[in-house]
């Protein structure tokens, strides 16, 4: 990509279509109209087409003996690359040992890489919630626990987990979300026990850790299908501050250990 391109303008008072049927038989990179402007764009010059054009509306001049008004107009603007504006635009993080970042960067020396790239499920490790939450995971869950992530998302809780040794199941509804966290398991070169389209109801066994990073309202909701596959831990997130109280009330057996609060949001660690 060049770093300008041309922008040619043309704008006439008469045989508007004529000289856009001219232009489109010469220019196959499609032709924006604006305000009665024709506009075409492109990193070559013009100078070739725009003599040409001015043949044309002389030819049609004289045809028809009729005067015809053409504004011509060229501009040199800046190419921008927004694809790699965007990259850019999306930096790695730091969570403890973890270094989550995009494809596009380099695994970063004595840290724990996590490869998460940009994608329709929620969990890239930006989010006040999903970085408590691996925080949560780096100190409650050891090697061979059993862990299972409800709302996995794209799979970065789980794939913190595997990392840590841990044997992972994970769900969520959205079968998008599932499909997301099989290939971002692919790329971290790690391995799941169990996945699934669904929740935390559909399955019978019991697990060292359960982390839950869904919003107040649903885990309020599907409290006791998580409550019944907790044997140790459980990290329950996306919970705004103010709704702290009404979730524990749901989660009454358990022992609240820790809280980690970040802005407005809050992350607590039960125990059974
Ligand atoms: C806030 S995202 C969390 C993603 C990831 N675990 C993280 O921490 O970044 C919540 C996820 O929960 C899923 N979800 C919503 N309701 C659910 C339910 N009842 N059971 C399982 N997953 C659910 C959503 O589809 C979404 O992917």
């Amino acid at each position: 990509m060049k770093d300008k391109y041309f922008e040619l303008s043309v704008k006439t008072d008469a045989f508007k279509d004529e000289i856009e049927n001219f232009l489109i038989e010469r220019f196959n990179n499609g032709i924006e109209e604006r305000d009665n402007t024709l506009i075409l764009r492109s990193e070559e010059s013009f100078d070739g087409l725009i003599k040409e054009l001015k043949d044309y509306v002389k030819v049609l001049e004289e045809i028809f003996n009729t005067k015809i008004n053409l504004e011509i107009n060229i501009k040199k603007k800046s190419n921008i690359d927004w694809i790699e504006n965007y990259k850019k635009s999306i930096k790695p993080i730091e969570i403890d040992e973890f270094y989550i970042h995009p494809s596009w960067y380099e695994n970063k020396q004595g840290k724990t890489n996590i490869i998460i790239d940009p994608a329709l499920a929620f969990g890239s490790g930006h989010h006040e919630t999903t970085r408590s939450c691996v925080k949560a995971i780096n100190k409650y869950v050891k090697k061979d626990d059993t862990f299972l992530d409800v709302g996995c998302g794209s799979g970065i809780l789980s794939i913190v987990a595997a990392k840590k040794g841990a044997i992972v199941d994970l769900c969520d509804t959205d079968e998008l979300a599932v499909k997301s966290a099989k290939e971002n398991f692919e790329l971290n070169n790690v391995k799941y026990n169990d996945i699934w389209v669904g929740s935390a109801g559909d399955t019978d066994k019991k697990y060292d850790v359960v982390v839950a990073n869904i919003i107040a309202d649903i885990l309020i909701f599907i409290a006791n299908d998580i409550k019944t596959k907790v044997n140790g831990y459980l990290i329950l997130s996306g919970i705004i501050d103010k709704y702290k109280n009404k979730v524990l009330e749901k989660y009454k057996e358990f022992v609240l250990v820790e809280e980690i609060p970040e802005n407005e949001w809050v992350t607590l660690i039960l125990k059974k």
